[in-house]
Order: C-alpha cells, then structure tokens, then sequence
C-alpha cells in the first residue's frame, strides 16, 4: 500500500493550504484493507466562506486574462496529470479502491478533460446577428458566469473534478471546490498540480470538511454564481431547492439506472463483453453502468451463457494488484444496499445464477462478488432504484417495441445502450429511447470531446464538448443603435 503523509493541510484558499480553523479532521479509509491511510483537515462554513471571498477577489484578473494565456495553464496541468500518471493512480485506488488499470485510465480521460478545454479556451466565440433594422447592429458575447462552486463525488475521484475544473478555468471563472469525503486526496493531488502549474491565487480553493454547512454556505453565498454538481439524485435536489432563493444557475450531473437491450441481431461475444465491461467497471459504482439487461428471448440462453462464463473470469482482489478486475465497493453502506436490492428481489421470485453474497477472500474491506439475476420483475427494487453495486438483473423480452417500453419505464434518464447489427433498428430504437446518453454497441460514451449529460432526473446541463464550456457562461446580447451619417 502507498505510504501516505498526514494530509493535515488540505484546505486551499487563496493560494494558502490550511488546517481547518477549528483543528477538526477527518479519518480517509482504504476501502479494500480498513486501514486509515490519513487525516485530512475537516472544515466547514467558516472556509467555505472564506473560500468564496477569496474566489471573488480573483474574479476580476482571472477572466480579464486572455483566453490563450488560461489556455496555457490548462495544457500545463494536462501535461503535468499525465507526468504524475503512475502516482496519481495508485493514490486514487488506495482511497477508492477500483484496480489500478482503471485509475491509470482515469487519470488519462482526467488529464484529457485540461486537454480539451486548454483548446476550447480559444474558441469560445461570440457572435454577430444581421440586424433588421438598419439603425441597429446587434451581437452577443460570452462573459465568464463568475464563482463556481463545484461539488464531487466519490466514484471518479480525478474525472468528476477536472470535468468541472477545466471548463470553468477555460471560460474564465474562479471555483470552490468540495470534493467527496471519500477520496480527498486525489481531490488534493489535482489542486498541488494547478498550483505547481503557476494557477494564479484564488482562481481555484479547496475545502475538504462538512457537506453540509459548505452546501448551504454556497446555496446562500450571494458571490456564488453557479453550482456544478455531480452525485446521487437525491442531494441534486436539495442543492436545487436550497439554490432556488438565489436563483443561482445549475448544472447537474445525477443518478442513472441505464438499461441495456441486447437484440437477436447482435454480435452476442461483443455484447456480453460490453455488458460485463459496463456492470462491473469500478464494482457496479459507475453513473453510465448498465442496472438492468433486455435479452430478445431467441438468444436468451445463448447470451445468458456466454456472459454466465465471462463473469465467471473476472478476478476480485485488492485494487493495487495488476490482476484485479473488481476491488471493493466504497464503504459498509455501499455494500448493505447490494444486500437489501439482492434480498428484496429474491424474496420477490429472482434467482441467483453467478454470486450472490460478501466476497470470502483474504481482505477485510467491502467486496461482493458479481451477481447475475434472472427471473426478475418491474416489481423489485434492483430494476427501479440505482444499485451502485456489482448486482445485474436480466429480464427476456420479445418485440422491439415492448423492450422500448420498458427501457423508458424509470425517472431516470442518463445513459442506455443497445447492442444490434441492423443500423435500421439501431436508429429507430436510439430515437425512441429517452437518454441524454446512448451507445450503439458501445458501452464506454465518456470521452472530453462529446456532451455528456442526462435528462429527466438524471439532471441539467452538459460536460465536455463544445457544450460543456457553456454552462459557465453568460450570454451578454448587445444592441447597438448607429446613426446612419
Ligand atoms: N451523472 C454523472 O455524471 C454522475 C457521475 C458520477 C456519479 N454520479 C452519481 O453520484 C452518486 C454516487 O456518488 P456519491 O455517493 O458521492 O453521491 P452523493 O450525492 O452522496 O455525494 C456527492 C457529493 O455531494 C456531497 N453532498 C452530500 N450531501 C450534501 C448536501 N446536503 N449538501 C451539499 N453537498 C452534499 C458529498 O459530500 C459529495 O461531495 C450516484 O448516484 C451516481 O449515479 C453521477
Ligand atoms: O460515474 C459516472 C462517470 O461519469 C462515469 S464515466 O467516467 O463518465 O464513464
């Protein structure tokens, strides 16, 4: 295991790292061994607060920089993620616990999201509209919004930050920052290497400490401009309802419960490995994760095997080993909500046809062994409520139309995928499917050039692609009256 330093200074604002000033700390947890990796500092209104002032005084340098010179310093930090790759990585699976290979491409699709904006900075372009008054001429401008404050959670540590971080910087606004209680380090790790990189004093602030009295500072906090959130649906609606007396702007990236439909036209090998790919990536705890498989009835059994046998590959085992394909679920709640969506379904008619219970190996932490289930209904929790765990249902279904239904029958609406050769049916399915995400035979759609986001209570707003740099923004229209001599 990484030998950590006590983090005792992890609070950072105005280009100062700070204990918290009550000299509160907060214990981090390797969820695979139990061991305490370290303390971090544990603030709460107080920093948040201070933090905002801090982001506000930046405000004015930072957005009158040129677009180029933010430009530099997000590539600066791309370069920089990417010369710390190996380090980064193994911190992120101490305190997170997914295998390292997936915190190595973490890092990578992390680093790429500076990549991306540090060349977005320079075309955030404005625009001038054909007047139909000739005494009028008449343009719009994009103005950085001002301070951010960006929330995060604990399931992509690295990814869910710099997916905020760089637009926001590239746009011209100043952030404060809260990462997840879960996995501060990496939090801390991303902010050391922006200011490594010369990021100028209050243009990015970091607060570990209490949720919620740094939410309510920053729903409250007239100077906070926007909230950028992404975690569970649940607290993005407190975050709205707290944020409706401001009236502040928000951008929420929420819950999922995506279905994948798996049609009798579809190359079978590539869609079990797709679905085991997507269930079992990060043990279950992934927004875009498949939570429920469609199976045309003529190829049930056929799929049903050849998935039944890949499943039966994966090697669990502590993240820092180069072998693991699934390490721990993130904590003893983590783990309680798999049991009480298996129980509820089996109690309900499910059968269990691969796992089923806590992992027996040689570590203390929180692992589960990944669990196949047929013989579901619309009745039990696992088919409606976001599992975040290594738990699959699978449901047979015979027309289109009804496998259409019932991919479309949740509040949810992030991401959904389908696996057919037909191009036909491939865009006539995608059309009807109500996602703000879809994969067509593929189950990996997060990369920093495309917008990523859901609809329904899946959330608000885009990240990444030319999009994603405009949920930072104001649109300034100007019209222009001109004498005509
Ligand atoms: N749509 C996406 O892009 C996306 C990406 C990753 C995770 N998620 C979702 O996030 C959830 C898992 O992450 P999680 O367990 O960290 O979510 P969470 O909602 O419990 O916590 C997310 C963040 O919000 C903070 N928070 C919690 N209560 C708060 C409050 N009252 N006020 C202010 N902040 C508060 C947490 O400390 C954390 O930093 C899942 O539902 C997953 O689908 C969505
Ligand atoms: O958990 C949600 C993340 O957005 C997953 S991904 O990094 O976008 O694949």
């Amino acid at each position: 295991m990484t030998k950590f330093p006590n983090y005792t200074k992890t609070i950072f604002i105005d280009g100062q790292w700070l204990e918290a000033h009550n000299g509160n700390t907060l214990p981090v947890q390797n969820p695979a061994t139990l061991e305490t990796i370290t303390e971090v500092s544990y603030g709460d209104e107080v920093e948040a607060e201070q933090a905002v002032r801090a982001a506000s005084q930046a405000f004015r340098k930072w957005s009158a920089k040129t677009a180029r010179e933010r430009s530099q310093l997000l590539y600066a930090a791309y370069e920089k993620m990417l010369e710390h790759k190996e380090e980064l990585a193994s911190i992120l699976t101490t305190e997170q616990g997914k295998p390292l290979k997936e915190a190595r491409a973490e890092i990578d699709s992390a680093a790429s999201y500076f990549l991306w904006y540090a060349e977005e900075a320079n075309r955030l372009y404005g625009e001038i509209i054909p007047s139909s008054n000739k005494h009028k001429r008449l343009m719009v401008i994009p103005q950085p919004i001002g301070v951010v404050a960006a929330i995060t959670p604990w399931n992509f540590p690295a990814s869910m930050i710099t997916r905020k971080l760089a637009p926001a910087l590239a746009a011209g606004c100043t952030v404060v920052l809260k990462p997840a209680p879960e996995t501060p380090l990496t939090a801390y790790q991303i902010v050391k290497i922006l200011e490594e990189v010369g990021i100028p004093k209050g243009v990015v602030n970091l607060v570990t400490g209490d949720a919620v009295s740094i939410g309510q500072c920053w729903m409250n906090h007239p100077d906070v401009r926007l909230i950028t959130f992404t975690g569970s649906t649940e607290v993005g609606r407190l975050l709205m309802k707290g944020s409706a007396d401001h009236v502040k702007k928000l951008s929420l990236e929420l819950g999922g419960h995506a279905p994948i439909i798996v049609f009798d036209d579809a190359d079978l090998d590539l869609a079990a490995e797709m679905t085991l790919a997507s269930k079992f990536r990060n043990c279950g705890q992934t927004c875009i994760c498949a939570n429920r498989v469609y199976v045309q009835k003529t190829i049930w059994d056929d799929f049903l095997e050849k998935l039944t046998e890949k499943v039966r590959r994966l090697s669990i085992d502590i993240g820092a080993k180069e072998t693991a394909d699934i390490g721990p679920l993130i904590n003893e709640e983590a783990v309680q909500k798999v049991q009480r969506h298996l129980e509820d379904a089996v109690q309900k008619g499910a059968s269990v046809i691969y796992g089923g219970k806590r992992w027996d190996g040689p570590y203390p932490g929180y692992f589960f062994e990944p669990t196949l289930l047929v013989n579901v209904t619309k009745e039990m929790r696992v088919m409606n409520e976001e599992t975040f765990g290594p738990l699959l249902p699978l449901q047979p279904f015979e027309e289109e139309e009804e496998a259409i239904r019932q991919a479309n029958d949740t509040p949810y609406g992030l991401a959904a995928y389908i696996f057919t050769d037909s191009i036909h049916r491939a865009y006539r399915v995608m059309e009807k499917l109500e996602y703000g995400i879809i994969g067509i035979n593929d189950v990996f759609p997060a990369v920093a050039e495309a917008p990523f986001g859901g609809v329904k209570q899946s959330g608000l707003g885009k990240e990444g692609g030319k999009e994603g740099i405009f949920e930072f923004v104001e649109l300034k229209y100007v019209s222009m009256g001109i004498r005509s001599s």
